[in-house]
């Protein structure tokens, strides 16, 4: 069998490098292509792209005379000095790098400026391994009617477990969903004792190792909502029948609830690189593509409810899903904003989610969900949080 053809989008950051050790374990099954990056790491990316090969590299910023430079130092280090890939640069280089032929696009991009990539992967026809959760969220059902059957695959922790559980059962089987939440750095706390934690604390993840802005999110809990709005979007399962619970250990991924009571879940360590490689093989699964639990050793797995008066993140994206339409793009656009603005010292960590609270109840939605009323929706609601922002400022 030929191995996979794969683009990587976002193959600087935490995704993205875990999805180059996946491709480097397993160089039988899978091929990088072309990758891309924002731009923040050009002498990563130039070594990424000698070791892997790729033919295409793309950037949202940064200069590409630099960027081909880099490559071909790294190349004449590597012994191949005539090796020289095209160099797609611009804002739109994602977008391009993504229609890029290949049998899977991992869109491994932090934020809603993965929308447009995650769109042309689709139209290209490619299976679309999504870690960028926030392109599904935002342009919900654009996206969805872009895909065909099965196209989407999952490589979020949770819903890469979900999608492995649905395995043992048909969709009328379904009862619940439940998502499991590590609770982050600041499980426990009450919303008073929330209200001076550092930029630094919120980064300090219990379990996962992973880009700012999903650390931050975890830490007030918004990637759980985002998630909820994910699962919902992804297996079509109403709202109110997917539950959150927090537990502490992130081994058990998520679990699902069938008619009979049966609950199945997916545990293993916390390690991305399984539900990377799961994405990547789809619907086949990657051998020692991480490691198992050791039963060797004693262990606990504890779960607790969510404290939603603490956290209140959960609840308020429930609502903005249950609204619709451009309330999803809102809700995700406040967010990027104010966690923009936590790290910039600039707020407290309590206003991240009082921000978005503020902004999607001055939200009036949209008739009809349209490409150009998500980023009007979005442009709006990031302005509308800079002017919060501005009043809230520390
Ligand atoms: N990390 C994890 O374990 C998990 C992540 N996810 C999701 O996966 C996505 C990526 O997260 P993570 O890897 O942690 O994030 P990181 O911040 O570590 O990496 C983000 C990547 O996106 C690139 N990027 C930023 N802006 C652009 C742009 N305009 N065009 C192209 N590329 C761009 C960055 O490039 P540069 O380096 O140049 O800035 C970098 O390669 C997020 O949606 C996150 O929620 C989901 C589950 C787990
Ligand atoms: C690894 C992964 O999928 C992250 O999205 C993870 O879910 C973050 O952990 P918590 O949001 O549960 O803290
Ligand atoms: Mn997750």
């Amino acid at each position: 069998m030929q191995p996979r053809k794969i683009v990587l989008l976002g193959s600087t950051g935490s995704i993205g490098t875990q999805a180059i050790d996946v491709v480097d374990g397993a160089p039988h099954l899978f091929e990088v292509v072309a990758l891309s990056a924002g731009g923040g790491n050009l002498e990563l990316l130039a070594r990424q792209v000698v070791h892997t090969g790729a033919a295409f590299v793309g950037i949202a910023t940064g200069d590409p005379l630099r960027l081909q430079e880099l490559i071909a130092d790294a190349a004449r280090t590597a012994g191949r000095p005539d090796f020289r890939p095209e160099i797609f640069a611009g804002p739109d280089a994602s977008t391009r790098i993504a229609a890029v032929e290949a049998d899977v696009v991992l869109n491994g991009i932090t934020g809603s400026i993965g929308l447009a990539p995650t769109l042309a992967a689709l139209k290209s026809g490619a299976v679309l391994a999504l870690a960028n959760k926030e392109s599904l969220i935002v342009g919900g059902a654009l996206v969805k009617a872009a895909a065909a059957q099965g196209q989407i695959v999952p490589v979020d922790s949770e819903h890469s477990a979900i999608a492995q559980c649905l395995r043992s059962g048909s969709a009328d089987e379904v009862e619940r969903l439940i998502l499991t939440a590590s609770g982050g750095p600041f499980r426990g706390r009450s919303r008073e004792e929330l209200h001076d934690v550092s930029p630094g604390e919120a980064l300090a993840h219990p379990t996962w190792d992973m880009g700012p802005m999903v650390t931050t999110n975890s830490a007030t809990l918004v990637n759980k909502g985002l998630e909820l709005i994910e699962a919902h979007l992804l297996f079509d399962v109403p709202l109110d029948r997917i539950d959150v619970v927090v537990h502490p250990q992130s081994v058990v991924h998520s679990m699902v609830q069938f008619v009979d009571g049966s609950i199945i879940a997916q545990a293993s360590p916390p390690d991305m690189r399984l539900p990377i490689a799961l994405g990547l093989g789809w619907p086949d699964r990657v051998p020692q593509a991480a490691r198992p639990c050791d039963w060797t050793k004693a262990t606990s797995w504890t779960f607790e409810p969510l404290d939603t008066t603490a956290f209140p993140a959960v609840d308020l994206a429930k609502d903005a899903a249950k609204q619709g339409s451009t309330f999803p793009a809102v809700f995700n656009a406040a967010n990027e904003e104010a966690v923009t603005a936590f790290h910039d010292g600039r707020i407290r960590f309590t206003d991240i989610v009082e921000t978005i609270h503020s902004v999607l109840s001055e939200h009036s939605g949209s008739s009809g969900l349209t490409l150009e009323s998500v980023l009007d929706a979005e442009s709006w609601a990031r302005a509308r949080a800079h002017e919060r922002l501005a009043v809230s400022s520390l």
